[in-house]
């Protein structure tokens, strides 16, 4: 790879002919690895075996050599819907994501095989088809380094009501990832567990490879700015008007003057189409307007994980189409983690990256969207099509 493989000045098809060579090569016969950024989307870094420089491939400004052992980063400013029109040269690049420090190296397969963006760029670009196929195939389980989130035989009853029965989640780094399942099948249990507010009879939750069983009260503490969280029902505080709302978790967890607090919180606010409403008092919001505020409030501390629960609940059907254009939005601009929970067929298909379907305290299928979503398995079949007919049951 050379200084000159991409530019800014170049045509988009000659940026994304360079860009298929420069990944092929990548995942060939050079073996390189790539660094992930905790906190990018898709970001990536391509270190060649051998060479004495890492090149960072940034585009929308000139590619930059940096030293061996320096941060590097490939920025590809695309959301995934986008991945098409990149791949067909059709899309002009620009703006860049750098955010979140290095957080593993290993073989770009591995990378590869969680990212949207580059398996499609790997996949379209190869040009074999047998490999096409080999590499559509969601892999069995993600390396564990690629997680945000794992729980591992996590078991949790409530009485006689086992609620989690094992449950083995996995959520990789840097996507939509929707988990799916009816109503009281423990979707909310999960995320009580991964904020450390519930503690399991069994089996244990990772975030970020941190086992919270390990952890001190201060070090959970501490992971919880990590986690924003977007309340099924907003849970603003009703005595606090929008903007102390949204800056509240500003003022608890950071030293920053109310000047710097107001420009984050009126970026938030404005970017979820609040900026207007920022005196109203909850009860004077609709249940729309709520959720948007809770959203806006979960993403202040611009954390690497966002967990959603329910966002759609209460909502219309147009409504919850909206929320779900700007949850996908929000993820575009602010990158990281979004693990939306939700029992809404229609709002899983159109944010997940990557999708995971809870059945009685069990995964029933887990792995990128659009492989589970064309899962010939007749259970998977049946819960996507809400069908009462098949093999889950009542008592499954
Ligand atoms: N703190 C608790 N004490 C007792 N039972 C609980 C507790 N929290 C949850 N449960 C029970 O666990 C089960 C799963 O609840 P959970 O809220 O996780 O379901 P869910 O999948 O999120 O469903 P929904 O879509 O309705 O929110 C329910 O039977 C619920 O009554």
């Amino acid at each position: 790879m050379t200084p000159e493989l991409v530019s800014r000045d170049l045509p988009a098809t000659a940026i994304v002919a360079r860009l298929r060579a420069a990944l092929a090569d990548a995942v060939s016969e050079r073996s390189p690895t790539v660094e992930r950024l905790a906190h990018a989307r898709t970001s990536v870094a391509f270190r060649v075996a051998g060479a004495p420089d890492a090149v960072t491939l940034d585009l929308g400004r000139d590619p930059v050599l940096v030293e061996d052992g320096d941060h590097a980063e490939i920025v590809l400013d695309l959301r995934p819907q986008d991945a098409l029109a990149f791949t067909d040269g059709a899309l002009a690049l620009a703006g860049s994501i750098i955010t979140g420090d290095v957080g593993h190296r290993g073989p770009v397969r591995e990378y590869m095989e969680v990212d949207p963006i580059l398996r499609e760029l790997l996949r379209r670009g190869s040009g074999h088809e047998g490999e096409d196929a080999r590499r559509s195939s969601c892999p069995a389980r993600i390396a564990p380094e690629l997680l945000a989130i794992e729980s591992r035989g996590l078991q949790k009853s409530f009485g006689r009501n086992r609620v989690l029965a094992g449950l083995d989640v996995q959520i990789p780094e840097g996507m939509i990832s929707v988990v799916l399942g009816p109503s009281g099948t423990g979707k909310s249990v999960l995320l009580q567990h991964v904020l450390g507010l519930l503690r399991p009879d069994a089996g244990e939750v990772l975030i970020r490879g941190r086992a919270l069983s390990g952890m001190s009260r201060s070090e959970i503490m501490a992971l919880r700015r990590e986690i924003g969280v977007m309340f099924q029902d907003g849970a603003l505080f009703s005595a606090m008007n929008i903007y102390d709302n949204a800056a509240f978790p500003l003022r608890q967890h950071t030293d920053l003057t109310e000047p710097e607090i107001e420009e984050i919180v009126m970026h938030h606010l404005t970017s979820v189409g609040l900026g207007g409403a920022i005196d109203r008092m909850p009860n004077e919001l609709s249940g729309g307007m709520r959720k948007r505020a809770g959203l806006a409030r979960a993403l202040v501390l611009n954390a690497g994980i966002v967990l959603c629960d329910e966002p759609d609940s209460g909502l219309d059907p147009v409504r919850t189409a909206l929320l779900g254009e700007l949850l996908v939005e929000q993820h575009a601009e602010h990158g990281g983690t979004m693990v939306v929970v939700t029992h809404n067929i229609m709002l899983a298909r159109l944010l997940a990256d990557h999708m995971t379907i809870v059945w009685r305290g069990r995964v029933l299928e887990s792995g990128l969207a659009q492989d589970v979503l064309e899962s010939d398995t007749p259970f998977v079949q049946q819960f996507l099509a809400g069908a009462s007919e098949g093999p889950l049951g009542m008592d499954a």
